[in-house]
């Protein structure tokens, strides 16, 4: 059967080439996306042999991604940093171009030097702070922003290195729902106005609340990333049919009108938001046992589903800034040379993937997605 493959460049689509495959026998319309190769502004790679097994699913797609430092024990030092990049290195499937962007893990005790240091290895982009007790490995987080912390900020703005925030309070008195909200209230917005030169990033935004205040900020300072799940999922998905654990992340997914205006914010072509999978694998026994982690590992998926919601906002022209130029150019970096191109064909994902101390279940195990991504 022979097919005829031709390119249409439609005005409204201006910066992405499909190609439609038209199956003249069959009569099957089968549309390709080319993009520029996305990076991934927030991702957990974890250590030892769960690196190993995750790796290859980021490294597959993505040209870089931002290194969450929430290891046991964290990434606090600028050495630490650097040893850390150096076994991913190592884990890296041959041939493989793939750039760790390192970072580190703000703690009430991290000195003004170690910024410096931080700045001069040429290999660390930003400070991530946890507050203490928010999420997983936040322990050693920060207890008090503004009373232990002021000095190494004023480094960071020193250097232009952006601080990425886990925006939730952790006392027990605010309902886990509104953590983010109150976040925002009593941290983040006391913070942008102490200091007007700080670049922020709000990980992992879920509420219409960070929607908005991340756009009434001066674009180019503060922005967002935003996850697969917090575009596709609400919070009835955690107990469909049952308790879910693989659909339990922190932030905890919200109400649906909180999705939808996440979905309405990206796929609006604003430019204050950027990829960020938060791709969050912790072996199955620890997600499906009484006190189960909160993470989804979503990076064998993530680019399926942000291309199924683009494609369902009817905005699939706007998909590439997303995945591919906001975040390079937030964080002043050149955006990637190479494509990547998305096919949309049927395919299922795994169950769960084995490696060498257990299991690992991604998001959607079992069930069929419609965009195929393949690295050329
Ligand atoms: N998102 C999560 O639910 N978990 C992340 C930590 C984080 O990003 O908050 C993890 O490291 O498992
Ligand atoms: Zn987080
Ligand atoms: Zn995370």
């Amino acid at each position: 059967m022979k097919s005829s493959i031709f390119t249409c460049k439609a005005s409204s689509f201006p910066s992405t080439t499909f190609k439609v495959l038209k199956e003249v026998k069959i009569n099957i319309i089968k549309m390709e996306l080319s993009i520029t190769r996305p990076d991934d502004w927030h991702l957990h790679l974890r250590d030892g042999k769960l690196l190993e097994a995750v790796i290859p699913h980021s490294a597959h797609h993505f040209g870089r991604a931002i290194i969450m430092p929430n290891l046991k024990p964290p990434i606090t030092t600028t050495a630490a940093a650097m040893a850390y990049r150096e076994s991913i290195l190592k884990a890296l499937p041959i041939n493989s171009g793939f750039t760790p962007l390192m970072t580190l893990y703000l703690t009430d005790s991290t000195t003004p030097a170690e910024i410096k240091l931080a700045k001069e290895s040429g290999v660390i982009y930003a400070v991530k702070l946890y507050p203490a007790g928010a999420t997983t490995n936040s322990q050693d987080g920060v207890t008090d922003l503004f009373g232990k912390c002021m000095p190494v900020i004023e480094e960071m703005v020193k250097h232009n290195m952006p601080l990425l925030v886990h925006g939730e309070v952790t006392s027990p008195e605010v309902d886990i729902f509104d953590r983010e909200k109150v976040f925002i209230e009593t941290v983040l917005s006391p913070l942008v106005l102490k200091f007007p030169q700080l670049k922020v990033v709000m990980e992992h935004v879920t509420t219409m609340d960070a929607v908005k205040f991340v756009e009434s900020c001066a674009e180019g300072r503060i922005a967002a990333t935003v996850t697969p799940q917090h575009l596709v999922l609400n919070r009835n998905s955690l107990f469909q049919g049952g308790l879910q654990p693989h659909n339990y992340c922190l932030p905890v997914l919200k109400r649906e009108t909180h999705r939808q205006a996440i979905v309405s914010a990206v796929t609006s072509g604003s430019k204050r938001f950027f990829l960020g999978t938060d791709s969050a694998p912790h072996d199955r026994l620890k997600k499906e046992c009484p006190c189960g982690c909160a993470g989804i590992y979503n990076a064998p998926v993530a680019l399926a589903v942000y291309a199924k919601v683009f494609e369902e906002a009817g905005a699939l022209d706007k998909l590439e800034a997303f995945t591919s130029f906001n975040g390079p150019d937030f964080y002043g970096l050149p955006r990637n040379t190479s494509k990547i191109t998305l096919r949309k064909t049927p395919w299922k994902v795994p169950e769960s993937f084995s490696y060498a101390s257990g299991h690992v279940v991604p998001m959607f195990a079992g069930e069929m997605l419609d965009w195929l991504p393949s690295p050329v």
